[in-house]
């Protein structure tokens, strides 16, 4: 059973389980080593602030959720204090984490390393949301000295994230995600850095193609730095293949035949195949959740208070709002997005105050 959970890190991902947590009325206790950080996550009603005192008596789970680098020295502490019986951490990385656990000396029967597979290109506690995890898969990488009730008690953690917990073991975990997160990545920042090139003129021109592909580019360079650094072959394996596909497809452009040369075609091919293959469930919970509900809005001060304000009258919350400008007009359009119940009254109650809806 889980009541009370330490976490460690209060930061996107620490926050994250601890909101998800608290859904479920678990105690929660906070640590971070940023005192700023470690207020505004208990603020947000994440749990409460860890007394370095009167720790209490161990809680059922510590989730270390802070960077790599300090994953095992912080395991290392936590459990000379006694914070809790079983030990987890959120790392994106575990193979070289357990390497270092295991030489510094930590009690590998209650750590079961783990990672879930949500997450966003934001940090910090502001971005959390206990729903991050929702339908997502989550890595649960025990060592062969992990205890089963230990192993049993993070899979419970994970399904109270709301995700789909999966057993695997660290290394292959590590090669698995050096392919589907940690190269896709650096592909993704070697195209947005493509960008700091562009003039003002080319940028006004990015549609939501060039957004989609480089969303996770936004993610901080410290921590991706550390995740790179504790995953290096795998991922520089991956990265040559996608380099030697990228070449070919530049050769065969620059060859100047017409058709192109068969690459190009192949690696569209391939790329389409590749898409395809993608599970449809793990991740799909979260954007369907919500419908979106896009308003015109006049490029001025207060427009958008005003269109808030209208939502609130006709007693719609506003679940998340992005705001699409159209370059060089006076006009924007806010894409509301709103519970599916929510959509139809929301539309023609705005239409009602004169605001051109777009459902
Ligand atoms: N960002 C993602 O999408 C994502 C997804 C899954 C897993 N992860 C992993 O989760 C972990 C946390 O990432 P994040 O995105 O939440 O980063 P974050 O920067 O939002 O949060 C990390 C927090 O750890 C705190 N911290 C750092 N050193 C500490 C220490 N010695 N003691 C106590 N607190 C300390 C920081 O102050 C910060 O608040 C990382 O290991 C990362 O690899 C990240
Ligand atoms: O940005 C997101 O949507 C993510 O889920 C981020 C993502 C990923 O690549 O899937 C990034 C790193 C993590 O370790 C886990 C998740």
């Amino acid at each position: 059973m889980l009541r009370r959970a330490v976490v460690i890190g209060a930061g996107l991902i620490g926050t994250s389980i601890a909101l998800a947590l608290r859904e479920h009325e678990i105690e929660v206790a906070l640590a971070d080593r940023d005192p700023a950080t470690l207020r505004l996550a208990s603020e947000l009603g994440a749990g409460t602030a860890l007394d370095p005192d009167t720790a209490g008596p161990p809680a059922d789970i510590a989730v270390i959720a802070a960077p790599p680098a300090v994953v095992a020295h912080l395991l290392y502490d936590a459990q000379e204090r006694g914070l809790a019986h079983v030990y987890t951490d959120a790392a994106s990385v575990k193979a070289s984490l357990v390497d270092q656990a295991s030489q510094l000396g930590c009690d590998l029967t209650t750590y079961v390393p783990a990672h879930p597979m949500g997450g966003s290109e934001k940090h910090g506690p502001s971005a959390a949301r206990a729903d991050l995890f929702l339908g997502r898969p989550w890595a649960v990488c025990p060592t062969g000295k992990a205890k089963p009730e230990a192993v049993a008690l993070v899979m419970e953690l994970a399904r109270m994230c709301g995700a789909d917990p999966m057993r695997i073991d660290a290394h292959t975990h590590d090669q698995a995600v050096a392919l589907v997160s940690h190269a896709p990545h650096v592909a993704a920042a070697a195209v947005a850095a493509r960008l700091v090139d562009g003039d003002s003129e080319t940028l006004a021109l990015c549609g939501q193609g060039v957004r989609d592909v480089t969303r996770v580019a936004g993610g901080d360079p410290t921590l991706w730095t550390e995740i790179l650094r504790h995953n290096p072959l795998p991922v520089a394996e991956v990265l040559e293949a996608v380099a030697a596909d990228l070449a070919g497809v530049a050769q065969g452009l620059r060859a100047g035949a017409d058709p192109p040369h068969p690459d190009v075609r192949d690696l569209l091919e391939r790329g389409r195949s590749g898409c395809a293959r993608l599970p449809g469930k793990h991740g799909a919970h979260r954007t369907p959740d919500y419908t979106v509900v896009p308003v015109v809005i006049p490029d001025e001060p207060g427009a958008l208070g005003r269109l808030f304000a209208a939502a609130g009258e006709a007693e719609c919350n506003i679940e998340d709002v992005q705001i699409d400008h159209s370059p060089g007009r006076p006009v924007g359009v806010a894409q509301l997005s709103v519970m599916p119940a929510t959509a139809d009254v929301l539309a023609r109650e705005l239409s009602k105050r004169g605001w051109s809806v777009h459902a």
